[in-house]
């Protein structure tokens, strides 16, 4: 039954409220009950007819960076309007709303500011964050995206412009995991910048300072995340694009301790997974036969071996030949013993073998059956290198997964022609189709996008006090058991896009059903997990008064 009560605005508040608002929508009753004749023009129109004024707005934009201002400006006029048109086509709006275009939004955050969106947490609010908290309007945040812009997807230390990102990110939860969008809250910890250019910039509208030292900002990180368990106690943190060492500090410290998950070091890791599952069940191996080179060795590059680490230990491999399998590179070379510079992290992972730079000369060496770029080196799978890989392996299984897209280390297009159609490859972003000789290639877009918003999901509705990595590695399995047997065929490595709602949902229950499973979850079971699910979710449909 249609919910029937008054809305709690009127007049000129109710078609300012976002949330309520349903212009031109709003019935001839409801007009004449909440004080609405004469604000509005005569017709009344459908959800659906509203999306297509919208849809020929969009069209006649000059640019994605243009249809993302729209778009947000549309949010702030009429939410269920905003999440119809994001839901209606996801393969369509995720490249605006999210990757490929946040880059060029947050490289312009500053610029192209609007209006406020979610909430920025100053270094100088520190010994005041939970009030500060408390001006937030909504009192049951179920998840909070935070970053702290040191390290937005390639673009390194953007400081507040860096806010694009838990904003597009919590899009995300609601358009591709049908999270409601009124339980959700980004926010930015502004600590300064590093980055001199934008300092300098009059339109910059961050604090203009040097980051802390790591014990200051560990102290202020400390009282943020009590301070979000004392306002929101049934709320998860998601950490977003903090710089690599923080990443990875922050989620060691609190990963135990706290309802929180890293997606760049958690969900890159996942997703990846997710994809070699597919690429192996093609080839017909096991996990524990890979050897896998990263090309890259910051908190994405590590937390995917980790992640790789422990799937392996579950198919029964020991911690240590688990290690022995996965050599990493950086921007200093082969992580080596000899390596004065290596974190505890990555010293993990030092080979004892003599140093090298040289890519090319590592594959030969190595021998990898799988190459992995996280590195933010656009380009640097080079012809030879990807001949060398197809040299080696039948099937190569290629990830270029740096971001943005002109990071990719190679491109699609790349990938396939040399190896003669023969890379099982995916990037961190969309691809076009490429065809070869009358054969045409999907490649898969490995974006932390297919894990976030089902795990997300998942935790909104068991509540589970801490998320483990096992939890992250079953959103991996309930994601590659989602790419059927006819798209293996075609060395599709991730299901389509167009199906994100459907597939987050049903990876929302799996992962929910192990929560139970674990007795992690801190609501009762229900009978049937996946209709339940369901009714937790969110639909833009506008409420009847
Ligand atoms: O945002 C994305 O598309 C992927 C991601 O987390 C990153 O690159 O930091
Ligand atoms: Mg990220």
């Amino acid at each position: 039954m249609p919910s029937t009560t008054p809305p709690p605005a009127r007049g000129m508040s109710l078609l300012n409220d976002a949330r309520l608002n349903k212009g031109t929508a709003f019935t001839t009753e409801e007009r004449r009950l909440y004080g609405l004749e004469g604000l509005l023009p005569t017709h009344v129109e459908s959800l659906d007819r509203q999306v297509e004024r919208v849809q020929r707005h969009l069209d006649a934009k000059p640019n994605d960076l243009e249809r993302y201002i729209y778009l947000s400006g549309l949010r702030d006029q009429n939410e269920t309007l905003f999440f119809r048109v994001l839901m209606s086509n996801p393969a369509k709006f995720v490249p605006i709303v999210y990757a490929p275009t946040l880059a060029t939004v947050c490289k312009q955050f500053s610029h192209i500011y609007r209006r406020p969106r979610g909430m920025y947490i100053s270094l100088e609010m520190k010994g005041r964050i939970e009030e500060v908290l408390r001006n937030w309007p909504v009192t049951d945040v179920r998840a909070i995206c935070v970053t702290t812009g040191g390290r937005i997807l390639g673009l390194g230390d953007i400081g507040v412009n860096g806010m694009g990102i838990p904003i597009g990110k919590l899009h995300l939860y609601t358009a591709c995991g049908a999270v409601p969008p009124d339980v959700l809250l980004p926010i930015q910890l502004d600590i300064g910048t590093t980055n001199t250019a934008l300092r300098a910039d009059p339109l910059y509208l961050g604090l203009r300072r040097e980051p802390p030292s790591e014990e200051v900002l560990d102290e202020f990180v400390e009282e943020f995340i009590q301070a979000v368990r004392a306002v929101f106690p049934r709320c998860v943190i998601h950490f977003e694009d903090w710089k690599g060492t923080d990443a990875i500090r922050y989620l060691e410290k609190y990963q135990d301790r706290i309802r929180c998950y890293n997606d760049d070091i958690q969900g890159t890791a996942a997703v990846t997974l997710a994809g070699l599952i597919t690429a192996l069940k093609i080839k017909g191996e096991s996990l524990a036969e890979q050897r896998i080179l990263f090309l890259g060795a910051g908190s994405s590059g590590l937390g995917t071996a980790d992640m790789l680490v422990s799937a392996m230990k579950l198919e029964g491999v020991s911690e240590e030949d688990a290690i022995s399998r996965i050599t990493l590179m950086d921007v200093n070379g082969l992580l080596e013993t000899s390596r004065t510079d290596l974190s505890p992290q990555q010293a993990r992972y030092a080979k004892t073998m003599p140093a090298s730079k040289d890519l090319l000369a590592m594959v030969k060496t190595v021998k990898p059956t799988v190459l992995v770029g996280v590195s933010t080196a656009g380009g640097a799978f080079t012809q030879d290198v990807v001949e060398a890989m197809s040299a080696l392996n039948e099937r190569p299984v290629i990830f270029a997964l740096s971001l943005p897209g002109t990071n990719a280390e190679c491109t699609a297009e790349q990938a396939y022609t040399w190896s003669n159609g023969r890379a099982l490859f995916a990037a961190g972003i969309q691809f076009p189709e490429v065809t070869l000789n009358d054969k045409t290639f999907y490649p898969g877009q490995a974006n932390n996008f297919y894990i976030f918003p089902a795990l997300a999901l998942a935790v909104y509705a068991t509540c589970p006090d801490v998320i483990t990595n096992e939890m992250v590695i079953e959103a991996a399995r309930a994601l590659a058991d989602q790419v059927s047997p006819i798209s293996q065929e075609r060395g599709r490595l991730f299901p389509p896009q167009s199906d994100i709602l459907e597939v987050s949902i049903t990876s929302a229950a799996r992962i929910a059903e192990f929560i139970f499973e674990k007795g992690a979850a801190t609501v009762d079971r229900p009978t049937d997990i996946r209709a339940w699910i369901e009714s937790l979710t969110y639909s833009p449909r506008y409420a009847e008064f």
